[in-house]
């Protein structure tokens, strides 16, 4: 029987590349995420290589993300890795001007939403047990402050802390738990943070070579298919023409 991983927003991005990357080894795939025409795209295109099973889902509904769990069908029970990738930057203009609806929807998807689905998965991984593995997509945001940050970034530094607690946690169980923390990757990530501007996206990506979804996808891949006894607590990665910018100074 072949591996089987869980993949929360693979209608774009990171996740739809993911999906890509495990099917190409022979993975099983639980797909998920809120478009249910991209999931419908994604089965057809995968589904002759791989079984593949998807779930309209919103990492938010908790109810939800119980039900799709438990209701997943005879064949794609025995998750081995949870690939927990749902996420999303809004309100790109300081915090001072930012709407408390848009600090509330990044919470309640990039941290509630990422609690719901590890909580609903966790006791299958367990079962799973060596060789098991959560892979949280973090961000360079959750590390280094940028303006215009404000709640994503504060976001993207609970996953590293979490992902970091549940290693001790689940220390004696054989699940894996790692932080990918990426920079400037090109996807449909600055589309949404600006709300479907796409001259925005356009310019941040242009004259220069961001990541690629697929460069994400294949650490995603290798971190879950390391041996088991090896743990990636946390990789970072950017683009080789991004780095650090100097600290900002208010002068008079
Ligand atoms: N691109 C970048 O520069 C970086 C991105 N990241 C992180 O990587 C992850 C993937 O982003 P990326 O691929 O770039 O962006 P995309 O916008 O291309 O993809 C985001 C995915 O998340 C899903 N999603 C968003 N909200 C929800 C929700 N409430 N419930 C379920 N799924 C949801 C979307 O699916 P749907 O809309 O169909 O629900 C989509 O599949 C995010 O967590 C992001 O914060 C981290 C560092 C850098
Ligand atoms: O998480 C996304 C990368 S960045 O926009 O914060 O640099």
């Amino acid at each position: 029987m072949s591996d089987i991983v869980f993949i929360t927003g693979a209608t774009s991005g990171f996740g739809r590349a993911a999906a890509r990357r495990f099917a190409h080894a022979g993975w099983s795939l639980i797909l998920t995420g809120r478009r249910a025409e991209r999931l419908e795209e994604l089965e057809k295109e995968l589904a002759s290589q791989v079984p593949v099973h998807t779930a309209v889902l919103d990492v938010r509904d908790a109810d939800t993300v119980r039900d799709v769990v438990t209701a997943l069908p005879e064949g794609f029970r025995a998750v081995k890795a949870l690939i927990n990738n749902a996420g999303l930057a809004l309100a790109p203009q300081p915090a001072q001007a930012a709407a408390l609806d848009d600090w509330h929807t990044m919470i309640d998807t990039n941290i509630k939403g990422l609690v719901n689905v590890t909580h609903a998965v966790l006791p299958t991984l367990i079962e799973t047990g060596a060789g098991a593995s959560i892979v949280n997509l973090g961000s360079v945001a959750g590390q280094w402050p940028y303006p215009g940050s404000h709640v994503y970034g504060a976001s993207k530094a609970f996953v590293q802390q979490f992902t970091y607690n549940l290693r001790c946690d689940l220390q004696g169980t054989g699940v894996r738990v790692t932080d990918i923390a990426p920079g400037m990757a090109e996807t449909e990530f600055t589309l949404v943070r600006t709300g479907g501007d796409q001259s925005a996206s356009d310019k941040l990506y242009g004259d220069t070579t961001p990541l690629e979804a697929e460069d994400i996808a294949e650490l995603i891949f290798y971190t879950a298919s390391l041996p088991a006894h090896v743990n990636v607590n946390r990789l970072e990665v950017m683009p080789t023409r991004q780095a650090w910018s100097a600290f900002a100074v208010d002068r008079d």
